[in-house]
């Protein structure tokens, strides 16, 4: 038999020592502290999105130690066409059955647009409801010195923040979906960003769509781990719409995205195998009846 590499059987990488925190052998939720550690030793760790309970229990099986409910639920799940229309109410729903599905990843639950938007009061409010309904460990919010504020109440409040800058889609209407961050005036707004959110006490910040150089003299400059989306090989993180990685997603996805599966083919075959069969009188067979 040829041999299970450790991803495959679950068990822990060889320089693990059980405190990695993918391949680690930990059974407690991971913390923002872990997240910390992971830095300092200077490991790369895979983030995905999850909008529901099941495909939250996949991912937490496979190990994937940090999961996002994104508002990119909005086009992914709830059938917009972009993330502006997702409300509060609806990313509660999702965020508390992502974290019902879980036992071990730290789940983030993406703050919606206008749910922090008015000020820091609104924020810690909306932030709230997140933590206490759906039981998220930690939020995520966009925009860097223009949210400083923001991320400073919910950190005073005991709220970890993950902040998000480059290309924001919140704000799609104002800046469109560009790559962030080319040319030097942009590149210094970009630094200027990233280290407001990092003095504002986030624990981490999303770098998405933005040149893989720059990305990569954020994520040496700052002492917080940087997310990557669309943002080179040299951030401490990836992170990926699950839709998108298992190519669910119908249509165009971006050009950052890597297909590990193609499960809109999988998915059709099989809704087109199960049509055929009914009409065909060909299922149910005796081992699917009860007498
Ligand atoms: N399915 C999905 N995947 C995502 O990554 C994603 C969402 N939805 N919704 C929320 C935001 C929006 N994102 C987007 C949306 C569009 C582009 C896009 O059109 N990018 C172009 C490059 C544009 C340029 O070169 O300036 C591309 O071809 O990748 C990128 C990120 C990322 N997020
Ligand atoms: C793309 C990630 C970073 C996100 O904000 C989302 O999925 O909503
Ligand atoms: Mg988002």
């Amino acid at each position: 038999m040829t041999q299970l590499s450790a991803a495959q059987t679950g068990a822990p990488g060889p320089s693990s020592g059980g405190k990695t925190l993918y391949g680690g052998k930990g059974t407690r939720r991971i913390t923002v502290r872990d997240i910390a550690l992971a830095k300092e030793r200077g490991e790369k760790w895979p983030m995905l999105t999850a909008y529901d309970a099941m495909t939250a229990s996949v991912f937490d099986e496979a190990g994937i130690p940090v999961m996002l409910v994104g508002d990119s639920a909005g086009n992914c799940h709830l059938g917009y066409d972009t993330t502006v229309p997702v409300t509060l109410d609806e990313m509660t729903m999702l965020a508390g059955a992502v974290v019902r599905g879980t036992s071990r990843a730290l789940i983030v639950g993406d703050l919606p647009f206008g749910s922090y938007q008015e000020g820091p009061v609104q924020a810690l409010r909306s932030a709230t409801r997140l933590v206490k309904e759906a039981g998220v460990g930690a939020v995520k919010l966009e925009g860097g010195e223009r949210s400083h504020r923001q991320i400073e109440l919910l950190v005073e409040s005991g709220i970890p923040v993950m902040a998000h800058i480059g290309l924001t889609p919140q704000s799609v209407n104002a800046m469109g979906y560009r790559v962030q961050g080319r040319g030097e005036e942009a590149a210094q707004q970009l630094l200027r960003d990233a280290k407001a959110v990092q003095d504002a006490g986030a624990f981490a910040v999303v770098l998405e769509l933005v040149p893989a150089e720059l990305a990569a003299e954020v994520t040496r400059t700052l002492h917080i781990p940087t997310v990557g989306i669309g943002a080179g090989p040299e951030t401490d993180a990836q992170v990926l719409v699950w839709t998108d990685m298992l190519g669910l997603t119908g249509g165009r996805v971006p050009k950052f995205v890597k297909q590990y599966a193609n499960l809109r083919d999988v998915m059709t075959g099989a809704a087109k195998a199960f049509a055929e069969d009914v009409v065909a009188g060909s299922f149910p067979q005796e081992e699917h009846s009860v007498h």
